[in-house]
C-alpha cells in the first residue's frame, strides 16, 4: 500500500473525470413520462402561436371603423348576428353593422376588425333581436392576438440538452409532441462496502452500524437524473468484492463504490483497481472532507471510489459524480452553480486545505447567507439531512468570520452551469 499519495487540487480531479469520453443514447418516451428527463431533440415551432387571430377578452367583435363617429351622445348600435364560443367559427363573414359575440380564445370572424370588451357595451332585445351599443370609438387590431403574434412556424424554442420543466412540457404539447427523444439515463450502479455494515431493516449489533451511504447515493443519483441500480454490501473481502464489482460492471454504464479507499488493511479498492487494470486518474485530492476520494477509469468505464465516511462520501458524489453524469447526459450546464454568499458564522481555525462545509442557504433582508447544516467532520451523517449547498471555505492560514463572502455550490439548482466557477 503505497501511503504516500500525492494530492491534486480539485480543479484538476473535475478535469481529470470530465476529459474522459462518455456516449449518449436516445430513447423516444410519451410526453407524460419526461417530466426531468433531458432533450435530445431540438424542438422548433411546427405551426405558429396563435395559429389564428383570436379574441384575447369576452366581447363583441366589429369593424372599428364602424365605431368611428361613437360618443356618448352618439352612441354606434351593432345588430348581433351570432354568438361564438372558443373552438367554435363564425359561420358567416362580419359586415358593417354587425357584431358577433365573441368569447376569449375564439377565432376572429372574417371582416371583423377589434373587439369591444363586455364591459364598455350594452346590449338590448327588440322583437325578438339583440343589439349592441357602443359609446366610444375603436380602433383596428384593437384587442386582437393576432396570427403568429407570439411565435412564427419555424422559430427554434428549446434547444437538445435542456431538461424538461413543467414550462417545456406545454411547449411540447402546444406542437403535438405525443412523444420525446430525451438521452437514455445512464445506468449507475452502487456497492457499499465494510464488513460493519448491517441491512436497515437489522437491529443493531455491537461494532456495526446501518449501511447509510448506499441509500444517499441512490439518492444522489436520481437526483442527479441517472438510473440508479443497487447491488447491495459486500463485505472487505477481496475475492468476493473484485467478483461483484467484475459482474456489475457487465450491467452498468459507471460503478459507485463506497469505503474501502483510504490506506486501512481492509481498504481494498486500491487493489481491486490494481487487479482490473483500472487508470486510477486520482486517488488524492486537497480538499476535505473527501480526500480520498478515487476515480478509476477501465475499458470506457468511470469507477468512483468514494469514501466510506459519509459527508465525505456525499461531497465526493457532488463534486465529481455529478457533472460526469451531466456530461453523459450531453448537458450544456453540467456542472452545479456556484454563487457568492455572505457566510452566517465563524469558522475561526484555519485549515489548510480547501473545505466542502455541508450548509444551508437563507434569504435576508434580499442577501444571501450560507449556514453550515451541521457538525462539520467527515463521519457526520446528521448535518446532511439539512444540505442544499456546500460552503466552499478556501485552505490558507487565517479562519473565517461571520459576514464574510464566500462561495457557495448549489446542490439543487437544475439550471446548472457551463462552468465550475470555483476561485483558486
Ligand atoms: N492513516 C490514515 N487513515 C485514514 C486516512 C489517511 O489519510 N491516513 N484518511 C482518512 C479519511 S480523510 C477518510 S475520509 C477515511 C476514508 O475511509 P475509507 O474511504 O477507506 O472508508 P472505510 O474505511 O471503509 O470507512 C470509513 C468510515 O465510514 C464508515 N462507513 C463506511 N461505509 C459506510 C456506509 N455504507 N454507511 C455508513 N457509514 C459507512 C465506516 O464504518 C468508517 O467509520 O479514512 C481516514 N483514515
Ligand atoms: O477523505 Mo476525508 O473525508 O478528507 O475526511
Ligand atoms: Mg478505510
Amino acid at each position: 500500500m503505497n501511503l504516500h499519495r500525492k494530492p491534486i487540487p480539485v480543479g484538476e480531479a473535475i478535469q481529470r473525470v470530465m476529459n474522459v469520453p462518455s456516449s449518449t443514447k436516445i430513447e423516444k418516451i410519451p410526453l407524460e413520462q419526461a417530466d426531468e428527463r433531458i432533450l435530445a431533440q431540438e424542438v422548433a415551432a411546427t405551426h405558429a402561436i396563435p395559429p389564428f387571430d383570436k379574441s384575447p377578452y369576452d366581447g363583441f367583435a366589429i369593424k372599428a371603423e364602424d365605431t368611428a363617429h361613437a360618443t356618448k351622445e352618439d352612441p354606434m348600435t351593432f345588430r348581433v348576428t351570432e354568438e361564438i364560443g372558443a373552438g367554435h367559427r363564425a359561420s358567416k363573414p362580419l359586415q358593417s353593422g354587425e357584431a358577433v359575440r365573441i368569447m376569449t380564445g375564439a377565432e376572429i370572424p372574417e371582416g371583423a376588425t377589434c373587439v369591444a370588451m363586455f364591459e364598455i357595451c350594452h346590449t338590448h332585445e327588440q322583437d325578438g333581436q339583440s343589439y349592441m351599443t357602443i359609446k366610444r370609438e375603436m380602433q383596428p387590431d384593437q384587442n386582437i392576438i393576432k396570427k403568429a403574434s407570439e411565435t412564427k412556424e419555424g422559430t427554434p424554442l428549446v434547444s437538445s440538452g435542456t431538461a424538461v420543466n413543467p414550462g417545456v412540457k406545454a411547449l411540447l404539447a402546444t406542437f403535438g409532441y405525443s412523444e420525446v427523444e430525451v438521452y437514455k439515463k445512464p445506468v449507475v450502479g452502487v456497492f457499499a462496502t465494510g464488513t460493519e455494515l448491517l441491512d436497515i431493516d437489522q437491529p443493531l449489533e455491537p461494532g456495526k452500524i446501518r449501511n447509510s451511504n448506499a441509500y444517499m447515493v441512490l439518492s444522489q443519483v436520481n437526483r442527479s437524473g441517472a438510473e440508479a441500480k443497487y447491488f447491495g454490501k459486500l463485505a472487505d473481502d477481496f475475492d468476493t468484492c473484485y467478483k461483484a464489482i467484475t459482474e456489475a460492471l457487465q450491467k452498468v454504464d459507471v460503478l459507485i463504490t463506497t469505503g474501502g479507499v483510504s490506506v486501512g488493511d481492509y481498504d481494498l479498492m486500491p487493489l481491486i483497481y490494481e487487479k482490473l487494470g483500472a487508470e486510477v486518474l486520482f486517488n488524492k485530492i486537497g480538499m476535505r472532507p473527501g480526500s480520498v476520494t478515487t476515480v478509476a477509469h477501465a475499458n470506457g468505464q468511470l469507477l468512483f471510489g468514494l469514501s466510506g465516511n459519509p459527508s465525505a462520501c456525499y461531497v465526493g458524489f457532488e463534486l465529481y459524480t455529478y457533472p460526469y453524469l451531466q456530461k453523459m447526459l450531453d448537458r450544456k450546464n453540467p456542472y452545479h452553480p456556484v454563487i457568492d454568499a455572505a457566510l452566517g458564522t465563524d469558522f475561526g481555525k484555519p485549515n489548510p486545505f480547501t473545505r466542502f462545509i455541508r450548509g444551508y442557504i437563507s434569504y435576508e433582508e434580499g442577501k444571501v447567507v450560507v449556514y453550515p447544516a451541521g457538525m462539520d467532520k467527515s463521519a457526520v451523517v446528521t448535518s446532511l439531512a439539512k444540505t442544499n449547498v456546500l460552503i466552499v471555505l478556501k485552505g490558507g492560514t487565517r479562519g473565517y468570520q461571520k459576514g464574510e463572502g464566500v462561495q457557495a455550490i448549489l446542490l439543487e439548482d437544475e439550471t446548472g452551469s457551463e462552468e465550475f466557477l470555483l476561485e483558486g
